[in-house]
């Protein structure tokens, strides 16, 4: 089993930080970011700064393929990191999409190949950005692997080496296919319901109708899993609300934040994904058409 040792991230934000700052500080001279030339000026003139601490970066060089690629950039930006990364994707190298959503390693897979893609995500406290300050308090969780994980592949046991080597909490479901689904009926709750209320997750926590909102529209992903058969699907709603009581009062979901700095949405692979799933399925999902109808206004 060949041993990861380059690592190269694309998508310097608030998920992309907490990853990179752990990297940086465990593989010395073994770390770099995929930025275009603009990004790398800006990010050479301001640096990071990370719950306070101004971090530095390498940039990867093409001339080498790195050994693993982590991608952190949002949703509307995977076409243009997919351009990016081609340079240094080499025949061993594995891919890890920690964007949200259940279409990202799909999309990878079909420009780079199954073989060197796995499914992952990040769960736990939310991770803040306001410009190129990120904060975060360590409240979190790598869930990665391939479909099933029952007997870990050789590319699931390097990259859970790797994250054992450098402390980045991780977990490896049996099922990530479910695993996926589970996270995804969890945003569909509470990324769109704290963004269309504008409020954070203390909100969601104290407030009866809040929490009920987002449970219709989680029922309604769950009730699209069912349909598909994904494992566990009845049982998704209430774990996705024991997940929304377990976040930080003042936490803020990456689409509040995206609603108040004034970015574009990732509601088309919220929302948007469902209503396209059932509308093939024929299950009705009106909270989630009405959430994806206010968050495209905005
Ligand atoms: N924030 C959170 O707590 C969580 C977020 N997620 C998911 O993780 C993903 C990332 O979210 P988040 O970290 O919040 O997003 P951010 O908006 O904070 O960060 C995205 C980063 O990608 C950079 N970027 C965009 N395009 C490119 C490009 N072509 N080349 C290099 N860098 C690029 C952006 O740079 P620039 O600003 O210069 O455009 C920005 O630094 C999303 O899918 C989100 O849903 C998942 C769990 C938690
Ligand atoms: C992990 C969680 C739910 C944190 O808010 C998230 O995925 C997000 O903010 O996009």
């Amino acid at each position: 089993m060949k041993e990861i040792e380059h690592v190269a991230l694309i998508g310097l934000g608030a998920v992309g930080t907490v990853l990179a700052t752990r990297l940086h500080d465990r593989l010395p001279g073994r770390f770099t970011i995929i930025a275009d030339a603009g990004r790398q000026e800006k990010l050479r003139r301001q640096g990071i700064l990370f719950n306070g601490k101004r971090y530095d970066f390498a940039f990867a060089d093409a001339s080498r393929p790195a050994d693993s690629i982590l991608i952190a950039t949002k949703a509307v930006a995977l076409p243009e990191a997919i351009e990016a990364i081609t340079p240094h994707v080499g025949p061993q190298t594995l891919i890890l999409s920690l964007l949200n959503g259940i279409d990202s390693e799909q999309t990878l897979a079909e420009r780079f190949g199954p073989e060197r893609v796995l499914y992952s995500y990040f769960l736990g406290h939310p991770s803040l950005r306001e410009g190129n300050s990120v904060a975060h308090d360590g409240e979190y969780r790598i869930y990665f692997g391939e479909a099933d994980n029952r007997c870990p592949s050789d590319n699931v046991r390097r990259i859970g080496a790797l994250f054992d080597r450098t402390g980045i909490p991780y977990e490896i479901p049996q099922d990530m296919i479910s695993a996926l689904w589970q996270k995804f009926v969890i945003n569909i709750g509470c990324n769109q319901t704290t963004a269309l209320l504008r409020r954070p997750y203390g909100h969601l926590q104290r407030n009866e109708r809040a929490m009920t909102l987002a449970r219709r529209m989680m029922e309604e992903a769950a009730g699209v899993a069912g349909m598909l058969k994904i494992a566990g699907a009845e049982r998704m709603t209430d774990r996705a609300e024991e997940v929304i009581r377990s976040m930080n009062p003042e936490g803020k979901s990456s689409m509040l934040q995206d609603v108040e700095a004034g970015r574009p949405t990732e509601v088309d692979i919220f929302a948007g994904t469902l209503c396209r799933l059932a509308a093939e399925t024929g299950y009705p999902v009106p909270w989630n058409r009405a959430a994806l109808q206010i968050l495209s206004a905005l």
